[in-house]
Order: C-alpha cells, then structure tokens, then sequence
C-alpha cells in the first residue's frame, strides 16, 4: 500500500528581513508513517521550515499542505490540533505553573473534564517515563526534565504528526537513550530536527539534509549517512564534512 502525504512544502519561500532567503524554493513531501530526520549545521534553515509547518510563520510565496488540507489562518487551528510540538527552548512551552496545568493545558481549552484530563497527563508521563513530575513546579524543573516534559506536551493531544526541535540538547546519556527508545517505539508519523547524527540514525528511517535554506540531500538513513554520492547531488563534496567542518 502506498502512504499518503501528510505533509507538503510546494515552493516554499521564507525571509525574515527581505534581504536573502532564509527558505528557498522547498518542496517537501513527507509521507504517513515516516520518521523523518532534519539536518543541518546552525542557521541552515531548520527551525524556520519547522515554524512555517505550524504555521507560527506565513512563507512569502508558495504553499504548505497537511492532509491535503492548505495551511492558511481558516485552516490553522484544525491542523494545529493534529501536530505535537515540541520547542528546541522548552521554556517558551512550559509557561503554566506546574507540569499537570502544562499538560492539560489545550485539553482544558477545549473544556475537556477534569477526570479526563488527569487520565491524559497520567498517560503522556507514563509514556516519557516523567510519572514522578507530574505536580511539579515549573520553575522547579531541570534542563533535562523539562525537555521530557515538553515532549509528553506535545503528545497530549494524540498528535499525527510529531514535530521535536532538538530533543536530545541537554539530555544526560541515560535520558537520551530513553528518549530514542521511546521514539523507536512510536507509532505516529515524526519529523525531528536535529545536530545529534546518532540519534537520527538510529530513530529516522529518511533523513533529509538543509544548507542555507535549501534540500541538499534527502534519502534513507542509511543512505545519508553512508553513501557519499547522495550527498553531491549539490557540488558540495563531502557535504556532512563541509556542513559540520569534521
Ligand atoms: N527572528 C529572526 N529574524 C531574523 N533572522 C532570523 C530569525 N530567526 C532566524 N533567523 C535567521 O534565519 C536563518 C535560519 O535560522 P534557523 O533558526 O531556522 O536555523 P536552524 O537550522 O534551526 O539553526 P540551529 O541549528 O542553530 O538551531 C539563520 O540565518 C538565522 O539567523
């Protein structure tokens, strides 16, 4: 059976400032069931392309899809409440007074009952092994808790897609490991940016290469990482090397 697109970028074009393109021209089709990897060095582009997905920026010209649904201001809330994000600063997510308020915070917008809600934070943490945070303060959290923290945010709501900036920056070896194997055992389409290659590897089944705004290289995990043909698709030799300079 062939998957269907659940997300497509059509000629997507992004600047901040009017002065140079921070996304040129991406088209992007992820498709259901992918566990997609970003890479890039700094500035390449990531977060940008991640914020236009949830709609937090509006591309200059061309087009963003979700289930065939175009991403406009009508459409915005619909296809939020089906993407789980979690932000590369945890602390511009977390801004209720504890991890339970955090949780159940879009749940009780949406004027779910208090019994239900607890049921959903019980469950995220029990997902992201962070049980013991729930009635914890915020301010109370370490790096690493709140990045546990945001992720089981991002999947309050049952999401379809699951949108991580940088999951692993921050964690000590033991939470990182939990992390991949979590994502190792999920089910829902994923797309993750990331400077962690080990963690893309072993989690993503496509990874997809940004330079400067552009798609330099997009294939299996194991393709990206090992064939070094893939990656000159660009004039760039040893794109991983230049990009990274090791
Ligand atoms: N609010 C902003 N105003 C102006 N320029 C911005 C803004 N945010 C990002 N940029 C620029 O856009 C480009 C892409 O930034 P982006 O944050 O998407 O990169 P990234 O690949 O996520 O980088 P990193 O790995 O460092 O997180 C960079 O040149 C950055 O300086």
């Amino acid at each position: 059976m062939v998957n269907k697109p659940i997300v497509e970028f059509k000629s997507v074009n992004y600047s901040y400032d009017n002065q140079g393109y921070q996304i040129k021209n991406l088209d992007l089709t992820i498709f259901k069931n992918e566990k997609v990897g970003i890479i890039g060095a700094n500035g390449a582009g990531k977060s940008t392309l991640l914020k236009l997905l949830l709609g937090l920026l509006n591309p200059l010209y061309g087009e963003i899809l979700f289930n065939d649904i175009l991403l406009n201001k009508k459409s915005l809330s619909r296809v939020r409440d089906k993407i789980g994000y979690g932000f590369q600063d945890p602390d511009n997510q977390l801004f209720m007074p504890t991890v339970y308020d955090n949780i159940v915070f879009t749940a009780k917008q949406k004027k779910i009952p208090e019994d239900k809600c607890r049921e959903i934070a019980d469950k995220v943490l029990l997902d992201v092994n962070g049980e013991e945070l729930i009635d914890k303060p915020s301010y109370k959290l370490s790096g690493g808790e709140k990045r546990v923290v945001s992720l089981a945010v991002a999947l309050s709501n049952e999401p379809e897609l699951l949108v991580l900036d940088e999951p692993t920056v921050g964690l000590d070896p033991k939470s990182r490991r939990k992390l991949i194997n979590l994502l190792n055992n999920r089910q829902e389409t994923f797309l993750i940016t990331t400077h962690d290659m080990d963690m893309a590897y072993e989690v993503c089944n496509r990874v997809i290469v940004l330079y400067k705004g552009e798609v330099v290289a997009d294939g299996s995990n194991i393709e990206i990482f090992t064939n070094k043909e893939l990656l000159t698709k660009t004039n760039l030799e040893m794109p991983l090397q230049l990009l990274y300079g090791v």
